[in-house]
């Protein structure tokens, strides 16, 4: 037997995050288990806008730049995300999105790597990492994209062609969590270069990139800073003076301000930076990580963890007669923060769930996404959502014609 409602709230009032809750600002009526995708705002982020806006832009004019540290943005940001990915100073910065960062890290491996043309790539990773590196290859010219179908196919995959590998550390499908050590070993023997897509992975426990040669993620998921917040690029330090990238621009360059006519990169990580950081969106990043500054990781995972396991239990109790099946790993090391459950009308049940109060979301062709941000779900949330799931189930609310049959809800 599952938990009881009553024993899920015991569990909220003895958490040790459940005071971060009331940082952030979540409609009241509503579960919210889609902090996988866009996390919650959190409660200071719009007094940080309206600062930057009003004192920052408004009272210092172009002279923010320097005085409000503008400029140097994406490294002082850079350094308060990466001991949340493992890394230390001067290792990461944050501008543009991440599939820039990917443009940015998979053309560094490149050139680390002259001799070697493959690019190995997961399809079944989020689209945009492939689409990224198909549009590299063929503007580059010259190199093969060669697909693994998961880590398990690397061996076969690996060869001394092989300049790099990019994946992502959690599935954004399935919720499964790989084993990096393992598999950055594995490539680095190879002689090829390991770049991590740490999107879903980041906030949601303690990353470890330091032997990772290049990292990316973003920040608008379990990290909290708004819709287009900015990604991040991770360099091992071991490749900072040779790494170069395509995207040369003026940011990134040694002098910015001596408009020289020709690109000289910057030393150490700035020269991942290529242009005018998005100024405004990182106020609420910079608010987010003021909070994230107090959260042990360790208590992330644990409840993560704790939250995902009760999910499925809950859900393969209440709703066993319903068809669903298991899409993530019942394993919880294997799993990141996030639990899928397949349905063959995934998509209007999750439209009925979403109707009644519970957020997750719907990725064709059948699997329903429940994301479990620590800081701000309750195990009373678990225990509501899989209720209101069964609910929708064996009621068959689903099938009202209002929830159409389409193939994606975001
Ligand atoms: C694993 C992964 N990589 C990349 C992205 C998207 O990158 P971008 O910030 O460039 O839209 C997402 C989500 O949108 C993602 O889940
Ligand atoms: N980045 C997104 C967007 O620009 C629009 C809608 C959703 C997203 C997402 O982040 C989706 C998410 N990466 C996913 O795992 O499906």
């Amino acid at each position: 037997m599952a938990l009881s409602r009553a024993e899920c709230v015991a569990l909220d009032a003895a958490d040790p995050l459940s005071r971060f809750r009331d940082e952030f600002v979540l409609p009241d009526g509503t579960i919210y288990l889609v902090g996988n995708s866009l996390g919650a705002p959190p409660r200071a982020a719009a007094a940080a806008v309206a600062r930057a806006v009003e004192q920052e832009w408004g009272g210092r004019l172009v002279g923010a730049w320097n005085a409000s540290g503008w400029f140097d943005l994406p490294l002082t940001t850079g350094d308060r995300i990466a001991p949340l990915i493992g890394a230390g100073p001067g290792q990461v910065a944050v501008g543009d999105s991440t599939s820039i960062a990917i443009v940015k890290t998979v053309s560094a491996a490149l050139g680390l790597r002259p001799g070697r043309r493959v690019i190995v790539s997961n399809p079944a990773d989020f689209p945009t990492d492939r689409y990224v590196v198909e549009g590299l290859a063929g503007a580059l010219g010259g190199y093969e994209i060669r697909d693994v179908s998961g880590p398990d196919a690397l061996p076969d995959a690996l060869s001394g062609e092989v300049a790099c590998v990019l994946l992502s550390e959690v599935d954004y499908r399935t919720g499964a969590r790989h084993d990096t050590e393992a598999i950055t070993a594995l490539v680095q023997e190879s002689g090829a270069l390991m770049i991590w897509d740490l999107c879903h992975s980041v906030g949601a426990y303690q990353v470890d990139v330091s032997a990772a040669d290049f990292a990316v993620g973003c920040t608008y998921k379990y990290l909290n800073g708004g819709p287009g917040a900015p990604a991040f690029v991770y360099v091992n330090p071991r490749h900072q003076d040779e790494a170069r990238h395509l995207l040369t621009g003026w940011h990134g360059h040694a002098a910015p301000f001596a408009f020289e006519p020709g690109f000289r990169p910057a030393d150490g990580i700035r020269r991942f930076t290529v242009s005018t950081p998005p100024v405004m969106s990182f106020a609420p990043l910079n608010a987010s990580l003021d909070i994230w500054e107090h959260v042990d990781l360790a208590a992330v995972r644990a409840k993560s963890v704790a939250l995902t396991s009760l999910f499925i239990e809950l859900v393969e109790e209440f709703c066993a007669p319903y068809g669903l099946w298991l899409v993530s790993p019942r394993d919880p090391e294997r799993r990141g923060s996030q639990v899928s459950f397949g349905h063959p009308d995934g998509y209007p049940v999750m439209r009925a769930l979403i109707d009644r109060g519970v957020h997750g979301d719907f990725r064709a062709p059948d699997v329903l996404r429940f994301g479990f941000a620590p800081l701000y779900i309750r195990f009373a949330d678990v225990h509501d959502a899989a209720v209101l799931l069964a609910e929708v189930l064996k009621k068959e609310h689903w099938r009202d014609d209002r929830y159409g049959r389409r193939l994606a809800v975001t």
